[in-house]
């Protein structure tokens, strides 16, 4: 992240907020008082307190659509690990999404919350006994295999009787993603089994050998916030080859291809995302083709976004506590931080947050958006906010529905902040605020 340095810009703060990365049922009934969901966020943080992050439900609803839209003939699974609660997974049973879950909590919670375990695919680089137990007790969908050592425990756990649908995760050895961290499809990192070294088709061959496991077809994940089609399109053109030489090898078709979710979104105006009828429409374009060159019958597409579904539906919203001016710049600092909001931190990601619940007067100024932990690098966003900005305002991060909470820690020990829902001019509590008793109940004492 760069540190932002200059004297204050001369914009006028009353130039109407750009709203572009904002749920579409953002509104500004009176200026500075956005309502997302019909309800003013000035409203949910006196109801609820701060900070506190808002789930635009239509959104989320909307998002799932646009995808079912955009790929008719694919599985879409939603990728729990972005942001997971109990109405989340009943949103997506009602939508009609599988979901995409990667331990035994995200397979318990959805399981217990109603949602059909047939439609859950299983993912994780280190299954633990206890996912595949899980996984098995409860009779999930897939279990995506994604290393050797894992064949023997699951077809040991489902006994010489036992049946499993599964896919392989292969690394296609391509590089996409915003940042190092979160790229997945290129070689010499700890998911998968490569393509390029023969090791996915090796591995493929042991998994044809056990009769309780049925390979039903591959997977691929490239890397999170991808924001062009060009890699998933390399992504199909290869994982197709694949399926040609399990053909020519082994004598199968496999009926799925899985090419994991990644797709991109904009946390800032102006920044550009992935459109789904896009990707949709390449991905078709080159999977027929690919196909028919291979004289392959066409997989079944399934694809597993997270991102794109959860995070433009989430705004949060902090109180600033404290603003601090020295010669070289502002520090704005707000009641959480990197504890309910890693993001930053981790991979120096860039957001723009707002004033709200007060008109913007004074003209708009660099500052430096700090959370309240106690690190130097607990800093949220490199912002432009109105020169008078001071303790009591509220700010409003806007993109903030995926890999916020999920991240989330309990640093500090200040507690996680609560989801509420909004959706046609109401608010709901999803999920309430962490308290002292919540954080202590594990210590046991001395
Ligand atoms: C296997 C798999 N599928 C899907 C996703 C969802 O990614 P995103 O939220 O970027 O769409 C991830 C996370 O990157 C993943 O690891
Ligand atoms: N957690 C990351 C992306 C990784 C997603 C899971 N594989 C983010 O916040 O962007």
């Amino acid at each position: 992240m760069t540190a932002v340095h200059e004297a204050a810009v001369p914009v006028a703060a009353t130039t109407p907020a750009d709203l572009s990365v904002w749920p579409a049922s953002t509104t500004e009934p009176r200026p500075g008082d956005p309502a997302v969901g019909g309800v003013p966020l000035a409203e949910i943080a006196d109801r609820f307190g701060t900070p506190v992050y808002v789930l635009d439900e239509g959104e989320v609803r909307e998002r799932c659509r646009a995808y079912l839209r955009a790929f008719p003939e694919a599985e879409v699974l939603y990728a729990a690990k972005a942001f997971l609660c109990r109405s989340m997974i009943r949103w997506m049973d009602e939508e009609g999404l599988g979901l995409d879950v990667c331990s035994a909590g995200e397979l318990e919670l959805a399981v217990t919350a109603g949602f059909p375990p047939e439609r859950i695919v299983l993912h994780g680089n280190a299954k633990s006994p206890h996912d595949l137990e899980t996984a098995l007790r409860l009779g999930v969908g897939r279990i995506v295999i994604d290393g050797p050592t894992e064949i023997a425990p699951l077809a040991a756990a489902l006994g010489p009787d036992g049946r499993q649908r599964v896919l392989v995760r292969v690394v296609p050895g391509i590089g996409a993603g915003a940042h190092d961290k979160i790229r997945t499809g290129t070689e010499d990192q700890k998911f998968g089994l490569s393509l390029s070294d023969g090791h996915a088709q090796h591995v493929i061959a042991r998994i044809l050998d056990q009769p309780q496991l049925q390979l039903t077809g591959l997977h691929c994940h490239l890397g999170s916030q991808i924001t062009s089609v060009k890699p998933y399109v390399t992504a199909v053109r290869r994982m197709v080859g694949l399926m040609a030489r399990l053909r020519d090898q082994h004598g199968i078709t496999l009926p799925e291809l899985d090419l994991g979710g990644g797709h991109g979104i904009a946390y800032r105006p102006g920044e550009p995302a992935l459109d789904p009828a896009v990707l949709a429409r390449r991905v078709r374009a080159e999977l027929g083709a690919a196909c028919a060159a291979a004289e392959l019958p066409v997989p079944r597409l399934i694809i597993e976004p997270g991102r794109a579904i959860a995070g433009p539906a989430g705004v949060a919203v902090y109180h600033v506590l404290s603003v601090k001016r020295t010669g070289a710049r502002t520090f704005v600092a707000v009641d959480g931080g990197m504890s309910d909001n890693p993001r930053p931190a981790l991979y120096g990601v860039r957001y723009a947050p707002r004033l709200v619940g007060r008109p913007a007067t004074e003209p708009l100024t660099p500052v430096t958006v700090v959370g309240r932990h106690c690190e130097a690098g607990d800093v949220l966003a490199e912002a432009e906010l109105p020169s008078d900005v001071r303790p009591g305002d509220l700010l409003a991060v806007p993109v903030a529905g995926a890999y916020h909470l999920s991240m989330a820690s309990a640093y500090n020990l200040v507690g996680r902040p609560p989801v509420v829902a909004v959706h046609a001019g109401r608010a709901r509590l999803l999920v309430r605020r962490e308290c002292l008793a919540d954080l202590s109940s594990r210590d046991v004492g001395v």
